[in-house]
Order: structure tokens, then sequence, then C-alpha cells
């Protein structure tokens, strides 16, 4: 894992070299994936990287994490509660639907979560461009390939390190960071709602995950779901689709 953690640094300077930007930010959330990201972008960018910590209605041990990788990883940071904000825009669209009659109660839930994603991600772009820093993404190759993750809300980023390394992987490389064990061990959580765990989200595992992306066998009704979420979030991993030009092509 040394070699990858210094391939990854290198790979971060590029990207900022060849974007002429000058540095690098992150959401810090207290989870290993940003954990590990803050660690990698700290040694890449000792005097120009930045965690952003953004609690929205979240539970105070999240923030405590957060705080605590900031001094593992010495990494600057800066704290933007986005509490109020979340409440006074989602009551707004709730209201103004309510109003007509389209409030769908049984959306509310995800549709609550996926706006705290999408305001962090609002967040970030808004220091990137003060700073002239690109976001980067804490996707790693499981979240990816099932598309766990908000489209356009943390999946809304510059670059995506982890992307090829599997939960169990992430563990290793948050080890040799050192990322403090209490973060490593915790049961990964989007926290995008009181008691959320990503595993009992998704009805699997990440072990099993990891393994099925491995190439192992898993049991059959795990790989059907695996393919199943797969398939279903494709969008999330593609550009918007857009028409042919029917300037020169017509639909039969
Ligand atoms: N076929 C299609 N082609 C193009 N676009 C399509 C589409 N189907 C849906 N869409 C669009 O995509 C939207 C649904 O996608 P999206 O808004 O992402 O929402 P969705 O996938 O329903 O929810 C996001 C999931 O990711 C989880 N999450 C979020 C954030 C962080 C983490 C974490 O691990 O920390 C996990 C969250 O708990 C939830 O299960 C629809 O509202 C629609 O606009
Ligand atoms: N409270 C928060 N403050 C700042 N960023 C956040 C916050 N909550 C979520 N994020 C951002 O959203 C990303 C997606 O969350 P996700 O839960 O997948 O990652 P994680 O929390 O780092 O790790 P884990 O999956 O183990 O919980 C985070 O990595 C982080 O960049
Ligand atoms: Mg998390």
């Amino acid at each position: 894992m040394e070699k990858h953690i210094e391939q990854l640094t290198k790979w971060l300077q590029m990207q900022v070299k060849d974007a002429n930007v000058n540095g690098l930010l992150v959401g810090l959330s207290g989870g290993i994936d940003s954990s590990v990201v803050a660690h990698l972008i700290k040694r890449a960018f000792p005097n120009n990287s930045l965690g952003v910590i953004m609690p929205c209605k979240s539970h105070g041990k999240d923030e405590e994490d957060a705080q605590l990788v900031v001094n593992t990883s010495e990494i600057d940071s800066v704290t933007i509660d986005l509490t109020d904000q979340h409440d006074l825009l989602f009551n707004g669209i709730k209201q103004g639907l309510e109003a007509k009659e389209d409030w769908n109660s049984d959306k509310e839930r995800l549709a609550d979560a996926n706006l705290r994603a999408r305001l962090r991600m609002s967040t970030l772009y808004t220091i990137a461009t003060n700073y002239n820093y690109l976001v980067v993404g804490t996707d790693n190759a499981a979240e990816w390939y099932t598309g766990y993750f908000t489209k356009y809300g943390d999946g809304g980023v510059d670059l995506v390190p982890l992307l090829h390394y599997t939960k169990t992987e992430v563990r290793e490389l948050a080890n040799k960071l050192g990322v403090p064990d209490e973060v490593i061990n915790k049961a990964p959580s989007a926290g995008l709602w009181e008691g959320q765990t990503d595993e009992e989200e998704m009805g699997i595992s990440y072990d099993t995950i990891d393994a099925f992306l491995e190439g192992e066998k898993v049991d059959d009704e795990a790989e059907k779901k695996i393919i199943n979420m797969h398939e279903r979030t494709a969008h999330k991993r593609a550009l918007p689709a857009s028409p042919p030009d029917f300037h020169h092509f017509t639909l039969e």
C-alpha cells in the first residue's frame, strides 16, 4: 500500500498541475473514505489542501471524528454548518409542492437526504472557487460500481482518487496513512438520517461487494442484487443523455 500512496499522491499533484489550479479540498465527514482522502491531499499539497466539515443535522460524534482526522492529518480545515440552510430550502420546496397538493411524503426522507449531499457539493464548489482548488471525491470501487452516492451530490466532484480501491483496500490505505482506528472501525454511514448505515440500506455488506469486484464467487442472490444496483445507476456514471442532432437524424 505504501507504493499506492506514493502513486496516488503523485497523481493528485499531476491533476492539479494539468488543471492549472492551486490545490485540493475535500468534505470531511468523520468517515473512513474522506479521512483517507484528507490524508492523501495533505501529503500531495502540504500548504494547499483543505478539509471542509459540514454538519447538517448530523450526529455530534461525526464532527468529533472529523476533527480527530484534522489532527492526525494536520490538514487545514473549516467548519460550515448547513442545518439552517437545509431547513430553509427543504421546507420552502415542501411548502411549494404541498400548496399544489403534489408533495410525496413517501419520498420525503430520501429527498431530504439527497438535498444535504447537494448542499455540501454547492458549498465545496463555492470554496473551490475561492481558493482556485479542485474538489476531491471519496467514492471507492464498491460505491462507484453500485451507484451508492447522490448524483451531483457527493458524486459531483472533480477527481475520484479511490475509484479502484475496494472498501477493504481503503481500510488498508487508512491504516498506512495513520487514520485513527476509531474512524477505521466504525460502521460506514452516509449520515443522511439518524442511524443510517450503508450496509443496512443497501441490504448487502461491503465484504460481499468487494468479493464480487475481486471476481470471487458470491451467492446468487447477492450477485443479482449487485448487478441490479449497477445497471439501475448507470446514468450516474455517465454524462447527461442528449438527443442525436436532428439537423441530420430523424427518429423512426
Ligand atoms: N435512467 C435514468 N436516466 C437518467 N437519470 C435518472 C435515471 N433514473 C433516475 N435518474 C435521476 O437520478 C435521480 C436519482 O438519483 P439520486 O438523486 O442520486 O438518488 P438515489 O439514487 O435515489 O439516492 C441516493 C442513494 O445514495 C445513497 N448515498 C447518498 C449520499 C452519500 C452516500 C454515502 O455512501 O455516503 C450514499 C443514499 O443513501 C441513497 O440510497 C432521479 O431523481 C432522477 O433525476
Ligand atoms: N458532515 C459532513 N461534512 C463534510 N463532508 C461530508 C459530511 N457528510 C458527508 N460528507 C462528504 O460526503 C462523502 C460521502 O460520504 P461517505 O459516507 O460515502 O464517505 P465517508 O463518510 O468518508 O466514509 P464511510 O462510507 O465509511 O462513512 C464523504 O466522504 C464526505 O466527503
Ligand atoms: Mg460516511
